[in-house]
């Protein structure tokens, strides 16, 4: 009964890695820091003499080591990869010596910490630690689907990808430390509940670095892998005792099984789990609908004549260009070192237009996506959104007052389903109709449909599908046809051709496909080393001698 409870008190720190680095990728080496952290607070309780009931006791235990998680989720916002692997461990270094200085209040004097009476027992206490446990993947799986919690896995594919949604980056990284560092709290004070004292040295770089290897090896990022990591926290060191090998042994062995997850960045859970969606994939959907595009493309007509629109409102083309550009870029310069990146560029974005911007390679025209969706803060000039002007906002906060963009490189989140990723990036409930009509109208795989498992030029397609949805002002398309075939390319030019009518949005287009471009788009502004060289009609501006010039190198 002691060892069962230990492997369930296990759980909370493997849990707490499984959030920070498995959902957000965040590398942390001091999670039995805040398991530390929470003992220490609830001794310290016991030692006062405060007689609080063992409930409060956990909550509290969790709670004193939110702050702390704050402040190295203040430092992922600045610190990634392995930097932020060492400010971790220097924390826990920290932390071990603290705990080497100040022992655990009442350790020396043996104050046991009090269960209180219906938890004395070992099984009882068993059952209240299974209890709380229950409760803790309850409210993290909760907080997991929620947007916030989903903007962790979007966080970890890519903190620009995120910015693109709207998500803020630093709520994602400060959020999950405060919640991680609760969850190993909990397991704190559920420790010294269980122990009545601990040592310090338990909660030293080492152990945490087992941790660590456990969460990673196991795939704490589901709470299968978080359990399989403390069982074999439990287990393996009683087979080696039984076998009379030394205990130190287990953490090589750890250590070595993780290596190959270390390598692709996925524990037995999420391999196991990866297989089983691929395996539901690979069967067709209730609907009878497969993951073929061949399906969809039975309903090309009814977009190619542009009369069904996504939402049934008033979404019809309006009678006369408004007055105000969606999108204004004035005077715009970006400079990177000595290089002049964009040179006063000025591009004038009509509503409900599509506006193309090409240009040689080198040109600046993903430098000037960059500046405008607010990826470039170091920009002079100005970005105006129906007439708002957005210097100094971040990229989200343009993303989310409708400035929206796609990447060149694509960014959706592989562990997603399309219809996770379009809801995160509507930002507002969506329903399976509307689901369904945007995936037909730019030819993406079906709702239900992993994004690992999709090819590169879908996701794209599912990218763009996602900044439809957000209903946005302007969409900034990063040369979207980008690892199409012709036919869908062709396909896709329709589709942005249709966009201001069903989608009440402008589009920009950055494109190096010149019949696309001739074909969609209203206006074209071309670009050479940073200056604009010629705007107006695809037919007019693409003649111009300037541009030939500038795309042939001839004279
Ligand atoms: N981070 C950077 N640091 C220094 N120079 C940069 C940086 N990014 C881009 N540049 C330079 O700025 C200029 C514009 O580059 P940019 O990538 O915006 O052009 P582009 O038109 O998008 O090219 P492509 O069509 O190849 O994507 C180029 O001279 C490029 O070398």
């Amino acid at each position: 009964m002691y060892l069962a409870t230990a492997a369930v008190i296990g759980v909370f720190p493997i849990l707490s890695v499984g959030l920070i680095t498995g959902r957000a990728g965040i590398i942390t080496l001091c999670q039995l820091s805040f398991t530390g952290i929470g003992a220490w607070s609830v001794a310290a309780l016991n030692a006062a003499g405060y007689s609080l009931p063992i409930g409060l006791l956990i909550l509290l235990g969790g709670l004193a080591a939110v702050p702390f998680g704050l402040l190295l989720g203040l430092a992922s916002l600045r610190l990634r990869g392995i930097n932020m692997g060492i400010v971790t461990l220097m924390f826990a270094a920290a932390a071990a010596a603290y705990f080497q200085l100040y022992p655990l209040p009442g350790l020396s004097a043996g104050k046991v910490v009090d269960r209180g009476a219906p938890f004395e027992s070992d099984s009882a206490f068993f059952w209240l630690s299974l209890t709380v446990l229950a409760l803790v993947v309850g409210v993290v799986s909760l907080v997991s689907r929620s947007r916030t919690g989903t903007s962790w896995l979007v966080v970890r594919t890519s903190e620009r990808g995120a910015a693109s949604l709207g998500l803020p980056t630093a709520v994602a990284k400060l959020t999950v430390f405060m919640v991680g560092a609760a969850v190993s709290g909990v397991g704190g004070a559920l420790l010294i509940a269980q122990t009545g004292v601990v040592s310090g040295d338990s909660f030293g770089i080492l152990p945490s670095i087992v941790v660590f290897t456990l969460a990673i090896l196991f795939g704490a990022r589901f709470i299968e892998g978080a359990i399989l990591g403390a069982l074999a926290s439990v287990v393996v060191p009683q087979l080696l005792l039984a076998a009379g090998i030394p205990n130190d042994i287990g953490t090589l062995i750890f250590a070595v099984t993780a290596l190959p997850a270390l390598r692709t960045g996925y524990g037995m859970a999420e391999a196991l789990r990866a297989r089983l969606a691929r395996r539901s994939n690979n069967n067709p959907a209730p609907d009878g609908r497969r993951e073929s595009k061949r399906s969809i493309s039975r309903d090309r007509s009814r977009w190619r004549q542009g009369t069904e629109p996504v939402h049934t409102d008033d979404r019809v083309l309006p009678t006369a260009v408004e007055a105000t550009p969606a999108l204004s870029i004035l005077d715009l310069s970006v400079q990177y070192g000595s290089v002049r990146a964009l040179d006063g560029v000025t591009i004038s974005v009509p509503s409900r237009s599509v506006v193309a911007i090409v240009g040689p390679n080198g040109a600046g025209k993903s430098t000037l996506v960059d500046a405008v969706a607010g990826f470039l803060p170091g920009y002079t000039g100005e970005v105006r959104l129906n007439g708002t002007n957005l210097d100094g906002w971040q990229a989200h906060r343009r993303a989310q007052a409708g400035l929206r963009r796609t990447f060149q490189q694509v960014r959706a989140t592989a562990d997603l389903t399309v219809q996770q990723y379009l809801q995160l990036a509507a930002g507002r409930r969506l329903d399976r109709d509307e689901v369904d009509a945007v995936l037909d109208f730019v030819q993406g795989p079906t709702a239900r449909s992993l994004i690992a498992n999709v090819d590169v030029g879908s996701r794209r397609l599912i990218e763009i599908g996602g900044g439809l949805v957000s209903e946005p002002a302007v969409l900034l398309l990063d040369e979207p046809a980008a690892g199409l075939p012709s036919s869908e390319s062709e396909l896709l030019g329709e589709r942005i051709s249709l966009m201001p009518s069903v989608f009440k949005c402008s589009v920009v287009v950055i494109e190096h496909d010149m019949t696309l471009v001739h074909s969609v788009c209203d206006e074209v502004t071309v670009l050479n080393f940073g200056r604009v060289i010629a705007t107006g009609s695809p037919k007019h501006a693409l003649s111009d001698p300037l541009v030939v010039s500038a795309f042939l190198g001839a004279e």
